[in-house]
């Protein structure tokens, strides 16, 4: 029988992680265990909580001056019997994390699925090697970028916005994640136009672009609208799954008439992710999560960007869209928020090549406006594959040197 694993971490007084775990371990599942009758503790079994471990962690930051004398920190690792539950997310979440999220300092930093369990979710229906393929690029870290501005503008300027994004090189386009159904770019027309324009720039340029249109609206029409895109020659999709749910994201990725890659975008994540103490890790929420219910790229704040995540966060969000799985594909990781040239080299070192360099700002503010700025990402990244730093590439590349003289370039570390 499959089971699921959570592991919380827990600050609570000194010597209580051993009792809190195994209220845990029964409150969530048969209540009570001791004094049941033997006939009753058979019956029970097979539904009961399990301790796997407790560990007490000692305190490491100034964060931990708070814990005081009296109490401590410790992780605390359960695993639930899949008889508990039915094998879906909304079951799973709030069979592990659903009352106890509100029971005080304890944050869900771990979720894993026995391999049964984990064969019930579709995973990425492209992910990267798709993806790659799709794109027909193979050797380099992808290059996103976003459209700005586009709220109250009209189809032309989205048009063209488009257009200067795909011929200074960019691999993806996405939409905003505040684009929403509007009368100036209606979602239809974006799709048609997108489909229009990026068939003439590959003439230009010989390159692809995907554009993920920014799938929106009530729950009820959301697969039919998304098959509705794909009819219309939609190549990708964005969708801001935690504003939905990830059983809805699972919905999409299972259903086989939207055949394109959905990137998941992370807004609302600090809401269930920001505290030391409370709410769900982001390599949970952002990572584990999305991959199992099919995200195929999976957005979140690079740590060095405008909305910065600490380093190892972002790493273990990277980690668990692409660490080695025998049920799921991986997923690309999409580091973003506030990216420009300058930290294509730290970007590298830190997330590989089968990572997707995202920017806005660092688009279209360059001063050779959204294609410069694209070309210049183009050629930090190649600099960086190459192993050439971004100073001597900046001699040969002259977008990549108007992006280092305006926003500076950042050595990896
Ligand atoms: C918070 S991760 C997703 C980033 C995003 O949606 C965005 O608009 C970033 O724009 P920027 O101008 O900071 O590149
Ligand atoms: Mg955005």
């Amino acid at each position: 029988m499959g089971k699921v694993t959570a592991t919380y971490l827990v600050h609570d007084k000194k010597g209580n992680l051993n009792k809190k775990a195994e209220d845990i371990a029964l409150g969530l599942t048969v209540g009570s265990w001791t004094n049941l009758p033997q006939l009753e503790k058979d019956q029970l079994e097979k539904h009961k909580g399990t301790v796997e471990s407790v560990t007490e962690l000692e305190s490491d930051s100034a964060a931990d001056q708070y814990l005081g004398s009296s109490r401590t920190k410790g992780l605390l690792k359960i695993s639930y019997p899949a008889a508990n539950f039915s094998p879906d997310l909304p079951a799973i979440l709030t069979t592990v994390f659903g009352k106890l999220s509100l029971d005080g300092e304890i944050k869900l930093v771990d979720l894993e699925l026995g391999k049964s369990l984990a064969q019930q979710f579709p995973g990425p229906k492209f992910g990267v090697d798709g993806i790659r393929e799709k794109l027909d690029v193979y050797n380099r870290p992808l290059v996103m970028s976003i459209f700005k501005g586009v709220l109250g503008k009209d189809l032309e300027f989205f048009k063209e916005q488009l257009r200067q994004q795909s011929l200074g090189g960019v691999d993806l386009v996405k939409d905003d994640e505040i684009l929403f159904e509007n009368p100036l770019t209606p979602f239809e027309e974006r799709i048609t136009a997108a489909k229009q324009v990026l068939s003439e720039t590959e003439t230009i340029t010989g390159e692809k672009t995907l554009y993920a249109v920014n799938l929106t609206g009530r729950s009820r029409n959301l697969r039919d609208k998304a098959r509705r895109a794909v009819e219309l020659g939609a190549n990708a999709l964005l969708f801001n799954v935690l504003s939905y749910g990830p059983d809805i994201l699972q919905e999409l990725a299972e259903d086989k008439e939207i055949s394109v890659p959905i990137m998941a975008h992370p807004a609302l994540a600090g809401a269930a992710g920001s505290s030391a103490l409370y709410g769900i890790s982001y390599s949970v929420l952002l990572g584990k999560i999305l991959r199992w219910s099919g995200a195929d790229l999976g957005l979140f704040p690079s740590p060095y960007g405008s909305v910065a995540l600490k380093r190892e966060e972002a790493l273990g969000i990277s980690n668990a869209l692409t660490e080695e799985s025998a049920v799921h594909r991986a997923a690309f990781p999409v580091p973003s928020a506030g990216i420009h040239p300058g930290l294509v080299p730290q970007l590298f070192s830190d997330f590989g090549i089968n990572s997707v360099i995202n920017a806005g700002g660092g688009i279209h503010g360059h001063p050779d406006g959204a294609a410069g700025g694209a070309r210049a990402f183009r050629q930090a990244v190649d600099a960086a594959v190459s192993g050439v730093s971004l100073d001597v590439a900046a001699l040969t590349n002259k977008e990549l040197g108007t992006a280092l003289e305006l926003w500076g370039g950042v050595a990896a570390k």
